[in-house]
């Protein structure tokens, strides 16, 4: 069994910083709830965009209002013709992560929240065209091609990959998009959310709480490591070679991305059903090296240090075993986390008081201040 983390010092771990009603993780017997469901259940049963519309306006819909909801969605895919010019101008080498932060804040110079009233509008906008903005992006800066950003797919995860493959996507496909982007969409006051929180505790606008949060997701310790531990299994041709560079790696104290919890403390719940369908993908396609390599890299990262695969490590040849490049993981991500990001907006909007800490000063004692010439 892993060791219980010290919850204290560095980081903020273990201090509550607020309250939510949104989500709950790991909790005894409990590892992750999306407003009191078990996200298990809503990965095997739901669609995402229901669990969009649990946590954007709180309750599971109906079978009529789900239909409604995603006839909604469906029509606020396209994009404005003024944020495709700029995207056409972001160059071809540029991380999609600063494509989606700079899709999302030209969006808010074209169609601005001028009152928390248009918050849940501005949302299903946001959250219905983010897979064109990565994907018009990509297909003309990669392919030289004009995507149409519509498309007649009846989830947004089947959206996204008919943008990106410009053809209908298998079932087997959309039910695991489907199950990403449930597992994605919600984790209380991770580092992304709190930063949208923070910013929106100042009274700013939605696309500057998402904009923020973007960033905070990029880096590496964070939603970018899908990206990253793509990158670790790929170098390996063998279970045995990866192995043994796991072994080298841990020895010189690298960091293994795709592993450990800043919460979870002996298994993120999210990676034994993201897990399951990248095996199953593996067996579609036939594959005999990442899956085996994954699998060894896992049982090398808890033999040796006790550390479990999270939310990320499994994504990775799930999204490799279904086409999309590396470096659209992160966004994905974006795409999902965006419900949560915005339903703690709206909380945070409803009891707000502006976050402000306060630091431990260790610098240097007060001091008399030598004008220029005398130094
Ligand atoms: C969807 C998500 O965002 S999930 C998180 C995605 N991020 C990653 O996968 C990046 C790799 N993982 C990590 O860097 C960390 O585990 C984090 C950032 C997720 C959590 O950080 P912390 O809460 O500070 O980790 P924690 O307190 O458990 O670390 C304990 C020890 O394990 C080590 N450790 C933790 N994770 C790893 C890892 N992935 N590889 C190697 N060592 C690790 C730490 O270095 C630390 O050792 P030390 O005490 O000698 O410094
Ligand atoms: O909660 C965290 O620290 C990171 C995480 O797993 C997430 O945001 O999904």
């Amino acid at each position: 069994m892993a060791e219980a983390k010290v919850l204290s010092g560095a980081g903020l771990r273990g201090q509550v910083a607020g309250q939510t009603a949104l989500s709950t993780v790991g909790q005894a017997g409990a590892g992750l709830t999306y407003r009191g469901y078990d996200v298990r259940d809503l990965a095997a049963g739901a669609e995402f965009e229901e669990v969009a519309y649990l946590l954007l306006y709180g309750e599971l819909p109906s079978k009529a209002e789900l239909a409604d909801y995603k006839r909604k969605l469906k029509g606020l895919r396209d994009l404005p013709q003024a944020l495709k010019e700029v995207l056409e101008r972001i160059p071809r080498d540029a991380h999609p992560m600063d494509v989606m932060r700079t899709g999302c804040s030209v969006l808010g110079t074209l169609e601005p929240e001028l009152t928390f009233d248009a918050q849940r509008e501005k949302t299903d906008r946001l959250l219905a065209l983010f897979p064109a903005v990565m994907c018009y992006w990509y297909r003309f800066t990669h392919h030289g091609v004009r995507i149409d950003c519509t498309s007649d797919e009846d989830t947004l995860g089947g959206h996204f990959l008919h943008l990106l493959h410009g053809k209908k996507p298998s079932a087997l496909h959309v039910k695991v998009m489907n199950v990403s982007l449930i597992l994605y969409a919600e984790h209380e006051f991770n580092a992304s959310t709190f930063t949208a929180r923070v910013c929106a505790s100042t009274l700013s606008d939605l696309y500057s709480c998402v904009t923020a949060a973007i960033g905070s997701l990029r880096g590496p310790l964070h939603g970018g490591a899908n990206e990253a531990a793509m990158e670790l299994i790929e170098r390996f041709q063998t279970p045995q070679e990866a192995t043994a560079e796991l072994l080298r790696m841990l020895e010189r104290k690298d960091k293994i991305m795709g592993f450990g919890h800043a919460i979870y403390k002996e298994s993120d719940p999210r990676n034994e059903v993201i897990k399951g369908w990248a095996k199953q993908l593996a067996d579609e396609v036939g594959d005999k090296v990442l899956y085996p390599v994954s699998e060894a890299i896992d049982k090398t990262m808890w033999e040796q240090k006790r550390l479990f695969p999270n939310a990320d490590f499994y994504h990775a040849s799930a999204y490799h075993f279904m086409g999309i490049p590396t470096k659209l993981f992160t966004p994905i991500f974006v795409c999902s986390r965006l419900t949560g990001w915005a339903a703690h907006v709206f909380e945070q909007r409803a009891n707000n008081r502006i976050i402000r800490p306060s630091a431990e000063y260790v610098g240097v004692e007060q001091r008399q201040f030598v004008p220029i010439e005398q130094r």
